[in-house]
């Protein structure tokens, strides 16, 4: 009894408190496996994003079709646009025995824990309020209006993360990066062990 499948990891947390850029140090570390999911949203594709790399930029009908078709694992409107984890590529890739690695809002996060609640949820927080909306404005990609609904989201999102198996506050990236790279080895580990023990439990149950 071995689990061939691989472990879904889900990172969430509030709008700008640097979850991209925790997920790009982790991609960028040659020693990391995981597999990343590209979301779909039908926001507008900013300066110097890529269709396919960043996201699926897929228009309001499209997307819609495909919730009809069942085609995510979850999916969120957030500030005024979806956005979603395209199923198939998930489960394929699990199936193949990697670990996938999910971005997402905290909406979104909630569905697939009722899907998959053997995933890993971890959170990413910022030091505080007054940083997180300084590295919105810092990002430069929206309008204030914008800047402050998300800041409005990232209130209520906050007060969710008792929820979530782990939180990782992002002071700096590299330390944030180190975190959740822990977390995920320590979970492998804890799953191998749980697996062994319902081994030795099997034998001694079939004996
Ligand atoms: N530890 C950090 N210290 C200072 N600035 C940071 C830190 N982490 C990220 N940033 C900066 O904060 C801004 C927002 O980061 P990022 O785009 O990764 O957030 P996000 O959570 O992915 O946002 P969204 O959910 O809107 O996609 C970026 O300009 C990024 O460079
Ligand atoms: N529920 C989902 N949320 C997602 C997905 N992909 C990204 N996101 C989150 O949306 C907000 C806004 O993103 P932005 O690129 O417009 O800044 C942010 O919190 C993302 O993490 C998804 O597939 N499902």
């Amino acid at each position: 009894m071995t689990s061939d499948k691989g472990l879904l990891i889900v990172l969430s947390g509030p709008s700008g408190v640097g979850k991209g850029t925790v997920r790009k140090a982790i991609f960028d570390d040659p020693d990391t496996t995981f597999k990343y999911s590209i979301s779909m949203t039908t926001r507008r594709q900013r300066d110097g994003e890529v269709d396919g790399v960043d996201y699926f930029f897929k228009t309001k009908e499209e997307f819609e079709s495909l919730i009809e078709q069942d085609k995510f694992i979850e999916y969120a409107e957030y500030v005024g646009n979806y956005y979603g984890t395209p199923i198939d590529y998930v489960v394929e890739t699990m199936e193949n025995g990697h670990d996938v690695f999910l971005e997402i809002e905290v909406e979104g996060a909630k569905q697939v824990r009722e899907k998959f609640p053997e995933a890993l949820f971890i959170f990413l927080a910022p030091p505080n309020l007054a940083q997180l909306e300084e590295r919105l404005i810092g990002r430069g990609t929206d309008s204030m209006e914008v800047i402050k609904h998300r800041i409005t989201e990232a209130k209520r999102e906050l007060k969710l993360m008792n929820l979530y198996d782990y939180v990782v506050i992002n002071e700096d990236v590299q330390q944030a990066k180190g975190r959740v790279q822990c977390i995920v080895e320590a979970s492998h580990m804890r799953r191998a062990r749980v697996e062994s023990k319902l081994r030795k439990l099997l034998l001694e149950v079939n004996n």
